[in-house]
């Protein structure tokens, strides 16, 4: 298999017919709802909280809410169904997780989406909870990550998840390939592609996404959406204190395997880092929508899909 990572792919420009980039649409469906742009901000304890999930949600953008205050998950997904905005969350595998689904079922109440978020999702333990999540709550559409392999697509999806996730150790916070030796870092675009040929249901490419152009990208090697945390940490929406370090202004930024969010030593695979403080979010999302309009232009199209089919190069000296 030949390997590439994103800062070796050049994507190559076709004939415009677009007046101006404005009539580019980047709009994106996932399941049975449609969202501006095709990104979501980790569901990581540095990056989302439920104010800016509400935020995302009232202004169509996709979000999934992290699964590190676990209690109160359920109160969530009831608030916010009830202002009318749909409510996306994170599940683990532990016998609690199986308790909150019970109470959802009992309750009626039922999220419009799930991610089931482990590091190692290709487990027998991640089938037995797809199979009683579909069961239970047949109409939530049902994210499973993250995953690394074709045969993980294949037999995930057969499962009955709705989507995938895919990264395995891409992430900047990730140090899965230096405690472990396994994962997707350095060759992650190569993964999303390997992965997009055996794939009948939507990919979203998690980890690694350092520039927007890295967005067309995954879409051109079969990503559907992306997921994207360090780019996203660091404004004044995302959770976490301000640090002031040699005259610069930073916020935290640390993965969900690390000792930070852990609070212990075990299993450590992810680091805490400092970003560099950006302002608002909003900035943040109108210039991605914006990159992807001029990328969907330099494609020759009128939306996403155009980006599927363009041609590119493989920098040799990456
Ligand atoms: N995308 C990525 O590359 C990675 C992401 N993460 C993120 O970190 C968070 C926490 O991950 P973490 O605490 O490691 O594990 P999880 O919270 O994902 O653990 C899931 C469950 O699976 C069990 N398990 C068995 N084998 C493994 C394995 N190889 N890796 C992980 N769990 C395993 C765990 O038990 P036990 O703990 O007893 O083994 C636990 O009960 C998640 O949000 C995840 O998305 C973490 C690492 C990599
Ligand atoms: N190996 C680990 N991966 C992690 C951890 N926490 C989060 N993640 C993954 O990283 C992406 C975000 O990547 P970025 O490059 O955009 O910053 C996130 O969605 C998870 O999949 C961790 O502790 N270890």
């Amino acid at each position: 298999m030949k390997t590439f990572d994103y800062d070796a792919i050049r994507l190559l420009p076709k004939k415009s017919l677009l007046k101006s980039r404005r009539e580019a649409d980047t709009s994106v469906t996932l399941g049975k709802y449609t969202f501006k742009i095709p990104v979501m901000p980790a569901n990581m304890a540095t990056v989302i909280d439920e104010n800016l999930a509400e935020w995302l949600a009232s202004r169509d953008y996709f979000y999934v809410m992290h699964r590190f205050q676990p209690e109160t998950r359920f109160d969530f997904v009831k608030k916010i169904q009830e202002k009318g905005l749909l409510a996306s969350i994170s599940l683990g595998i532990t016998d609690d997780e199986y308790k909150l689904i019970d109470r959802f079922q009992a309750e009626n109440v039922c999220p419009e989406y799930i991610t089931i978020d482990v590091a190692h999702g290709h487990s027998e333990f991640v089938i037995q909870m797809i199979h009683y999540i579909k069961e239970k709550l047949p109409d939530t559409f049902l994210i499973v990550g993250n995953l690394g392999t074709p045969e993980a697509i294949v037999e995930i999806e057969a499962a009955g998840a709705d989507a995938t996730k895919v990264g395995i150790g891409p992430g900047k916070a990730c140090i899965t390939k230096d405690k472990t030796g396994f994962g997707t870092n350095g060759w992650q675009l190569a993964a999303i592609a390997n992965c997009a040929q055996v794939a009948t249901k939507p990919i979203i490419a998690d980890g690694g996404i350092r520039h927007n152009g890295d967005i067309a990208k995954s879409i051109r090697f079969g990503a559907s959406m992306v997921m994207i945390g360090s780019m996203f940490a660091g404004h004044d929406e995302t959770p976490g204190d301000i640090i002031q370090k040699d005259g610069k202004t930073y916020k935290a930024y640390y993965g969900s395997a690390s000792a930070a969010q852990k609070g212990h030593q075990h299993n450590v695979e992810g680091r805490s880092l400092m970003v560099e403080y950006k302002g608002s979010i909003q900035g943040t999302l109108t210039a991605m929508q914006e990159d992807l309009q001029s990328a969907i232009s330099y494609a020759g199209g009128f939306d996403l899909s155009s980006l599927k089919t363009v041609d590119y190069v493989v920098l040799t000296d990456y």
